[in-house]
Order: structure tokens, then C-alpha cells, then sequence
């Protein structure tokens, strides 16, 4: 596990990064959310190695990181590092040969990845030539070549089309194995949604949630939208014991469940009115952030 612990960073005495703890469990994804200038590059550059910490430190399986391990991580930098005028296979296999890589081996990773991404047919060009979208997807290939054991990547998505998200996603997910911890900053809410396990959300530097998305999720779990058949009056809903009634609108309600299991409380509540409709309230992660960063 790659874990922060009051990590904490000032520039000119002004306090960017405020004692920030949490941790990034293994073949999980964690999704790092938060606004602009939250902290979220400042902490994943700390992470890696590239910044200090004014204060705090970052540990991998319960030990304070090793210069060899911060080797072992995967970095996606947000100011990206390819070469503009370098040919794309050719910079990747220059990326995994720093890292110690036998030229063969890189040269057919490289050539996986790069099919994998949809960029078999660019590998002799300059990188310089590809669009911006097609030049994040190489540099996420970088992040890979050295086969990672954990992988630290801010705003990967960004500026990428829906289907090379796709393709990113995909690959992502066969990359992760049990051992690997991940961690990945994103504007995109829905992506983080589908994509991450867990949840760190920032705000003005400030640690304000972290945990599974379940677990967020959970606060609300007891919540449920009814539709009564028919045009019947949710309101007398109102009068069922197992349930709270927190808003009623012609047939459809939303109820907070009291008491037992969701089955006995459908049953009471189809001993009212026939119910059409009963299913859990899932709170979008939208909403779990803006909760959160108020
Ligand atoms: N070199 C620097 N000198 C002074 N202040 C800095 C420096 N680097 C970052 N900051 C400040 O630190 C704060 C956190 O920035 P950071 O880039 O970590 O935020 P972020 O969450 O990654 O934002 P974004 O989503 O816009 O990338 C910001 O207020 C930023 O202006």
C-alpha cells in the first residue's frame, strides 16, 4: 500500500498542501478529485519524488518510500515529458531502457502498447506530428514501458476522445494487477465514477473525504425512490412506520428506510398503495464532491 501521511507543502509561507492523509490501497483504482489548485499535483509530484515535503512523508507497504521504489512507479507528470521531435516507438523504448530495460524486450513492449493504443501505424513518426490527444495516449504508454508496480498519473483522460478513453480504461485495467496501487487525478466526475474503486477528494489543499466509493456512497444507502401505481398519493406513504417520508410528489416519493430489510419494508409499504417502482437512491459521485467541498 502507498499511503501519505500529513503530508503538508508551503510556498513563500503559504500553505498549498495542509496536512494530507490517505492512503491508496493496491488493485484498486483511487480516484483523486478536487479543484483547481487543490493540491492534487502537488501531492502526486511529492508522491514520486520530483517535490519535498515541507512537512509529512509518503510510505509503500508501511515504510517511509525508497529512492529504488519511487523508480518502480508508473508518473504520468501534468506537464508531460515526451520529446516533440523524437519518433514515438523509438522514445518509448528510450523511456524503458532509463529504467534499465533490455532495447528487445522495450522495443516489443512498446509495440504492445502502442497497439493496444490504436497508435500501431504512428510508431515511426515524430511525436511532434500526432495530435494532442494521440501524444497523451504515448505519453501513457511511457508511464507503462518499465511495467510499473504502482501508478501515480495526473489528468490522463484529459483532452482524450471517448474512445481513446475507451482504449485507456481498458488497457489500465489489464495493466493493474493486485499488487498495484493507482492513483489518478481527474476533472472528468462521471470517468472517476466508472472507472475507481476509491476516493480522495481535495479542497484548498485540505484532505475532505477519502475512502470507497461505497463507503461515500453509503451515508445514503438506506434511501429509496417509490412510485406508486396508478395515480395514487405517495404523501400517504407518510403513515407507514418502517419508513421516513422525505419528499412526496404526486405517485413518487423518496423514503429513508426505518426499520428492516428493503423486502418487509416494500411489503408495508404495498400494504398502502401498489407500488410500481422501489429501488435504492445511488447518489451520483457529482454530488458525493460537491457535498464534499462545500
Ligand atoms: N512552484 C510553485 N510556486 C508557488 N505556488 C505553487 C507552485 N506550484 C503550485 N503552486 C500552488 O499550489 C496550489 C496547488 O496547486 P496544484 O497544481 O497542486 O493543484 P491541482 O489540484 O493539481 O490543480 P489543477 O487541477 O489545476 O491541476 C495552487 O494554488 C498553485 O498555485
Amino acid at each position: 500500500m502507498l499511503s501519505v501521511l500529513g503530508l503538508t507543502r508551503d510556498y513563500d509561507g503559504t500553505t498549498v498542501l495542509d496536512d494530507v492523509s490517505f492512503d491508496v490501497r493496491p488493485g484498486r483504482m483511487t480516484g483523486f478529485v478536487g479543484a483547481n489548485g487543490a493540491g492534487k499535483t502537488t501531492t502526486m509530484r511529492i508522491i514520486v519524488g520530483v517535490l519535498a515535503a515541507t512537512r509529512g512523508s509518503v510510505t509503500w507497504g508501511g515504510e517511509p518510500i525508497s529512492v529504488e521504489q519511487r523508480r518502480r512507479i508508473g508518473y504520468l507528470p501534468e506537464e508531460r515529458g515526451l520529446y516533440p521531435k523524437m519518433k514515438v516507438h523509438e522514445q518509448l523504448v528510450y523511456f524503458a531502457r532509463l529504467h534499465g530495460r533490455a532495447t528487445a524486450e522495450a522495443a516489443a513492449r512498446a509495440h504492445e502498447l502502442l497497439d493496444r493504443l490504436g497508435l500501431a501505424e504512428r510508431a515511426g513518426d515524430l511525436l511532434e506530428t500526432l495530435s494532442l490527444g494521440n501524444q497523451q495516449r504515448v505519453q501513457v504508454a511511457a508511464a507503462l514501458m518499465h511495467e510499473p508496480e504502482a501508478l501515480v498519473m495526473d489528468e490522463p483522460f484529459s483532452g482524450l476522445d471517448p474512445i481513446a478513453v475507451d482504449a485507456m480504461v481498458s488497457l489500465l485495467r489489464d495493466e493493474v494487477t493486485p499488487h498495484m496501487p493507482v492513483l489518478f487525478s481527474s476533472h472528468q466526475l462521471e470517468l472517476v465514477e466508472g472507472l475507481c474503486d476509491d476516493l480522495v477528494i481535495l479542497s484548498h489543499g485540505r484532505l475532505v473525504a477519502a475512502g470507497s466509493v461505497a463507503d461515500l456512497r453509503g451515508r445514503e444507502a438506506d434511501r429509496f425512490r417509490v412510485v406508486l401505481a396508478g395515480d395514487a398519493d405517495a404523501s400517504t406513504l407518510r403513515d407507514v412506520p418502517e419508513v421516513v417520508l422525505l419528499d412526496a410528489r404526486g405517485p413518487e416519493a423518496t423514503v429513508e428506510l426505518r426499520d428492516g430489510p428493503p423486502e418487509e419494508v416494500l411489503r408495508a409499504l404495498q400494504s398502502v398503495a401498489p407500488v410500481a417502482e422501489f429501488a435504492r437512491v445511488v447518489r451520483p459521485l457529482a454530488q458525493i464532491y460537491r457535498e464534499a467541498v462545500q
